[in-house]
């Protein structure tokens, strides 16, 4: 059959691809789970994703990776992946939740988010403000600029709720208490996470589902891009603004071509093009169950979606335990 749209059935079926090699990181990633050793499991999972992005058919660079190349040799910002196709911006977290993954906490994943060249905000690895909801909301609803207390009286107002009804998700820092005290001052629930803001922001698309309508604070810039790819293809509204520390930071903010250091960014900036989105589980979680090794067989859950249909499937896989040569240990 004579393939009409190259880059829509390249799409398609670059989504698919892209399940595998989150699930190649994920299943790697599991041998560590429970095994106190965070640096151990990330690595496992960056070098399984690093052979399956090698295996795509496409021209892939890392704008969003394990860190600067003198840092990271595997996976660093401008790493060129893949066996040579279409021009491909990629942003990688293989293990999203390290300290989760070695104490055997909920919410591990393995998450990557591609896009056509130029979508992907390349985020330097500071920290980023953010604020996210889910789909089904008057623009402007909450805004990153607003005090929280006032996002959480305008949410509700939009939901037709009262504020008492309204969770709101946050990473368990300390740096979090005013967020934490407004959102309590406001009467909202506050649901404390205690690592893992890309499950987090994904909470706000489905309330229903997570009990989550609001995810507010601060994590990895490189998250914030993430969460934004995941909500780009769901639905939802998400503001980011990054923070710098120090010299060293805006060094970064530099080498990362970022010239505005207050810009407010929307979705679209962090997220724009045609974004493509898998996150694999590694251990069970609210977004998706973890991996299990069953004998000769290791089962897996993938989330795939992509912006330009708004598609989400959720894959379960059953694989041979030898496809994936690990010599599991467990
Ligand atoms: O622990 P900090 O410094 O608050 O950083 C928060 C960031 O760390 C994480 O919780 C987990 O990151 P790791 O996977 O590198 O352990 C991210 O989800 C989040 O964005």
């Amino acid at each position: 059959m004579p393939i009409k749209d190259q880059n829509a059935y390249l799409d398609r079926i670059l989504t698919i691809e892209l399940g595998r090699c989150t699930e190649a990181a994920a299943v790697a990633a599991s041998t560590m789970i429970g095994r106190g050793d965070k640096m151990g499991a990330d690595q496992a999972a960056v070098d399984a994703l690093r052979t399956a992005l090698n295996k795509l058919d496409i021209s892939g660079t890392v704008v969003i990776g394990e860190g600067e190349m003198d840092e990271a040799p595997m996976l660093y910002i401008g790493e060129e992946v893949g066996q040579g196709g279409p021009k491909i911006d990629i942003a990688l977290d293989p293990l999203e939740g390290t300290t989760l993954t070695a104490k055997a906490m909920s919410d591990a994943l393995a998450v990557v988010a591609m896009a056509t060249e130029g979508g992907l905000l390349h985020a330097p690895d500071v920290y980023m403000d953010k604020i996210a909801i889910g789909p089904g909301y008057p623009d402007g609803t909450v805004d990153l600029d607003a005090d929280p207390e006032e996002n959480i009286r305008n949410l509700a107002k939009a939901k037709g709720v009262k504020p008492s009804e309204l969770t709101i998700c946050c990473l368990d820092r300390d740096r979090h208490k005013a967020i934490i005290d407004a959102a309590r001052r406001a009467d909202a629930r506050v649901f404390l996470i205690p690592d893992g803001d890309v499950a987090g922001v994904f909470h706000v698309t489905n309330p229903e589902g997570t009990g989550v309508d609001m995810y507010m604070g601060s994590g990895g810039a490189p998250e914030g891009v993430l969460a934004a790819a995941a909500l780009r293809c769901v639905g939802g509204q998400m503001q980011g603004r990054l923070q710098f520390a120090d010299d060293a930071e805006l060094a970064r903010a530099e080498k990362a071509g970022i010239t505005d250091l207050k810009k407010k960014y929307e979705l679209m900036d962090m997220a724009g093009g045609d974004v493509m989105f898998a996150a694999t589980g590694v251990t069970d979680g609210t977004m998706l169950k973890g991996v299990k090794w069953r004998g000769d067989k290791v089962t897996t859950q993938t989330m795939v979606m992509r912006s330009k249909s708004g598609t989400v499937r959720v894959i379960d896989a059953v694989s041979r335990a030898d496809s994936f040569n690990l010599g599991y240990r467990g």
